[in-house]
């Protein structure tokens, strides 16, 4: 059992209620965490602030060789981690090991990229001036962060924010804090200062407003539903917090009659099924051209029909459970609307046991079904028909998400022209896999403000000064 406190200022805090961490899987308990709340949440902030002069102060390399020493941790670790993982989230024992891969890499990348914060000299306008600009850390950050990628969401906020030589405050979803205590617990093996990294667990809105309204914290990274988000920007306006949000999506998955149908259903399988549907950039609708229709569900659904649901600890197991008992009345409100109006389930379409759902394909889908408007995030594949590029554009478009999008065409000139044309931050090309370290990650419209990765993700933990000097 993993009995986790509070890890304020380089010491374990554990006082008061606990909340427990239910396996979705088996509905057993496998841990708890403190139930703390605002006055908690002051005390991490007092710590990150106390500690942010001293960390902002070393050089960049010094902050990276504690940031490597932490990923070699990390990696040192990753099976034991990927196994907290899966007992509290339930995704597959192969896609927690690849989690714990690609949160490291934010680590290893940022380790570097914190070494290329680079300042400009711009020509003065009097001979007696020389004018400056230098990149500075923000200050004291505060992240919050979602359920489906308990490890990424943090390392892909706290690497470019520690890189930057910010100092942190997190607070992990209440579904799977033990992977976020995790991560920390090595963090303070690596040797960080006390201060530098701070987590705490408990009421979401009372630590969130505790820190929304304090003005030591100078940003906000958040990571979740766009309704949570849009409470966030509403409460960062007393304190003109700086914000990053990373919300909700429903991408559209575009097959194109001129596709490679092998890999466009390899596509679909992957974008759709990674985490029993649970990702923000999950396939949430697909439209496939008219002619290719018969082909592609087919082969589609009879891949799916092949996917193993079962426990993520359980060898073969391609589907885990989904997060709770709401995720399953949403996922199943959506295939009982889908019907009604008309849709046929191929595949799937039933609870198996617990938070458990089988894989699904639903043929005939029609924009007016919930599942094709609404994110699901759940295992249910919606399958609409189009006859032109142009109005499967504007019907991918019509959205107030934009998060990502993605289109398998083998014709060049059509790839480009509907890339630049979806309203989306992301684009997959005959790919469905597209998110890494180095490029940047985000939304348009609904689906968030800011990007993580690449140079652009170091940037939201940056202060922009100009020093005009006379000489
Ligand atoms: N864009 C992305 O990169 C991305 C990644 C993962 C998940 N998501 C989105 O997140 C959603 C699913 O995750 P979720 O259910 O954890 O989202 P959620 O918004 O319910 O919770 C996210 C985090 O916010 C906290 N929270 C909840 N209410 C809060 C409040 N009033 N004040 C402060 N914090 C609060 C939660 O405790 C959790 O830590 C989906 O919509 C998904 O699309 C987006
Ligand atoms: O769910 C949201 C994650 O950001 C998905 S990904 O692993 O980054 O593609």
């Amino acid at each position: 059992m993993n009995h986790w406190s509070l890890f304020i200022n380089g010491e374990w805090i554990s006082e008061g209620e606990k909340i427990e961490v239910i396996n979705p899987s088996t509905r057993e308990i496998v841990g708890t965490v403190p139930k703390a709340g605002s006055k908690e949440a002051e005390q991490a902030v007092n710590s990150a602030y106390e500690a942010f002069p001293a960390w902002s102060s070393l050089t960049a390399g010094e902050r990276s060789e504690f940031i490597m020493k932490w990923h070699d941790l990390i990696n040192e670790h990753k099976e034991e981690i990927a196994r907290l993982m899966t007992a509290e989230q339930g995704k597959p024992l192969k896609e927690a090991m690849g989690e714990v891969a690609y949160a490291n890499s934010f680590l290893s990348w940022y380790a570097e990229e914190g070494k290329r914060i680079y300042g400009e000299m711009i020509p003065a306008s009097v001979p007696n001036k020389r004018l400056f600009v230098q990149k500075q850390a923000v200050g004291v950050i505060a992240a919050i962060t979602p359920w489906n990628f308990p490890a990424a969401m943090i390392t892909r906020k706290i690497a470019p924010a520690l890189a930057a030589g910010c100092t942190a405050v997190i607070k992990p979803a209440e579904q799977t804090p033990l992977t976020a205590f995790m991560l920390a617990k090595l963090a303070e093996e690596a040797g960080f200062p006390p201060g530098i990294i701070n987590v705490v667990t408990g009421d979401p809105k009372e630590i969130g407003e505790a820190w929304m309204r304090d003005e030591r914290v100078t940003k906000v990274t958040f990571t979740g539903s766009t309704e949570v988000g849009k409470l966030l920007m509403k409460q960062a306006a007393d304190t003109v917090k700086k914000l990053s949000l990373e919300l909700g999506g429903h991408a559209p998955f575009i097959v194109m009659n001129d596709a490679n149908l092998d890999l466009a259903v390899e596509g679909a399988i992957a974008s759709k099924f990674r985490n029993a549907g649970q990702t923000c950039v999950c396939a949430n609708r697909i439209y496939v051209h008219e002619d290719i229709k018969e082909d592609f569900l087919h082969t589609f659904s009879e891949k799916v029909k092949a996917l193993a649901v079962g426990d993520g600890l359980k060898d073969g197991s391609d589907i885990g459970p989904l997060i709770n008992e709401q995720a399953i009345l949403k996922v199943k409100a959506q295939v009982q609307d889908a019907q009604e109006k008309g849709a046929n389930v191929l595949t799937g379409g039933k609870e198996v046991s617990g938070l458990f759902y089988e894989p699904t394909v639903i043929a005939d889908a029609t924009d007016d079904m919930l599942c094709m408007k609404e994110e699901t995030f759940g295992p249910v594949a919606p399958v609409a028909t189009f006859k032109t590029m142009e109005e499967v554009i504007g019907r991918a478009n019509h959205s107030r998400y934009g998060l990502a999008a993605y289109v398998y065409t083998q014709n060049l000139s059509q790839a480009i022209k509907m890339s630049e044309a979806l309203q989306y931050g992301i684009v997959g090309v005959n790919g469905a896999l597209p998110a890494v370290a180095q490029a940047p990650f985000g939304g348009f419209k609904e689906s968030g403000l800011g990007r993580e990765g690449g140079h652009h993700g170091i940037e939201e933990f940056l202060e922009t000064k100009y020093i005009s000097m006379g000489i």
